[in-house]
């Protein structure tokens, strides 16, 4: 499946069976199956949930939280069950989800968390809105200052005047692994446009770059309400398209609600990772 242009492989283990990062490395390795992250459903752990979920990224690390891939494991459980809400289990939290259309859902992603040991960082910052990090010569910084937030994963946004004026792709290695992240981090270049409207581009801990990322889209839109950079209500157009997030005031959760693509199905091998093709009733195999 993929979540605007997030690649995802939804695996449902209700049946039986286990995986970790090693099938996940092995399901990345065939061209047609390279995923930036894989969705495993598990039987519920906790009364009033639909399932437990397990996320690890391409190269075969828990992802801890992710946006685009749980709104394509709510189109495929709500598909299943011909409902139009159900509740998750991640490890981070409980999550809920709702269909706002054929292909269209919103997903609770919870309260944020702003302490540098919630984030985590490997010192103490007082005020995570703007961390003293920065890359570049010390009196020109080329990227700095960037606010800190844990959506049920660790990013860094970095504040721009324009996305693409930057190499990500060199940089975000680099930002990933710095010992100020001891779990690392998914790097962000934000660019706020209106009140109401953020740019977004992400190196992902993990996957590395991505069409999109649902819960750095999360901790742009917190991080730039929290300074006073837009409202609590924005579109973040991601490379692969839009996402309307919503820090709600009441309660202080952030709604999330975008598109899914289903591509194809098909069966695995939790061994090998070698997989077949299946239509998408599930029923003849396909070589
Ligand atoms: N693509 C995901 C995020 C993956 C985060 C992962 N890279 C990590 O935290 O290790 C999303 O839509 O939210």
């Amino acid at each position: 499946m993929n979540g605007l242009g997030n690649e995802i492989v939804v695996l449902d283990l209700r049946g039986g069976g286990a995986a970790g990062g090693d099938l996940a490395r092995a399901i990345n390795a065939h061209p047609a199956t390279k995923f930036d992250q894989m969705m495993v459903i598990l039987p519920p752990r906790v009364a009033g949930t639909d399932a437990f979920v397990d996320i690890y990224n391409c190269d075969g690390t828990p992802a801890g939280a992710c946006g685009n891939g749980t709104r394509c494991l709510a189109h495929v459980l709500m598909s299943e069950t011909g409902k139009d809400a159900l509740t998750l289990h991640t490890a981070p939290g409980i999550l809920n989800a709702w269909r706002e259309g054929p292909d269209r859902y919103r997903v609770d992603m919870g309260v944020p968390r702003f302490g540098w040991d919630e984030i985590p960082l490997s010192e103490e910052f007082r005020d995570t809105r703007a961390i003293e990090l920065q890359i570049g010569p010390i009196d020109a910084p080329v990227l700095h200052s960037p606010s800190v937030a844990n959506v049920g994963n660790p990013h860094a946004i970095f504040w721009v005047d324009d996305v693409e004026a930057h190499d990500l792709g060199r940089f975000g290695p680099m930002l990933e692994h710095h010992p100020i992240f001891p779990e690392g981090a998914n790097i962000s270049l934000a660019h706020v446009t209106a009140a109401d409207a953020i740019t977004l581009k992400v190196w992902e801990r993990g996957a590395g770059l991505t069409r999109a990322c649902g819960t750095a889209a999360c901790a742009a839109t917190v991080s730039a309400a929290r300074t006073k950079r837009t409202g609590r209500a924005v579109t973040v157009t991601l490379p692969g398209g839009p996402l309307n997030i919503e820090w709600r005031e009441a309660d202080d959760h952030i709604l999330m609600t975008g598109p899914v693509e289903m591509e194809f199905s098909g069966m695995v091998d939790l061994e090998t990772g070698d997989w077949s093709r299946v239509d998408m009733a599930g029923e003849a195999a396909r070589p």
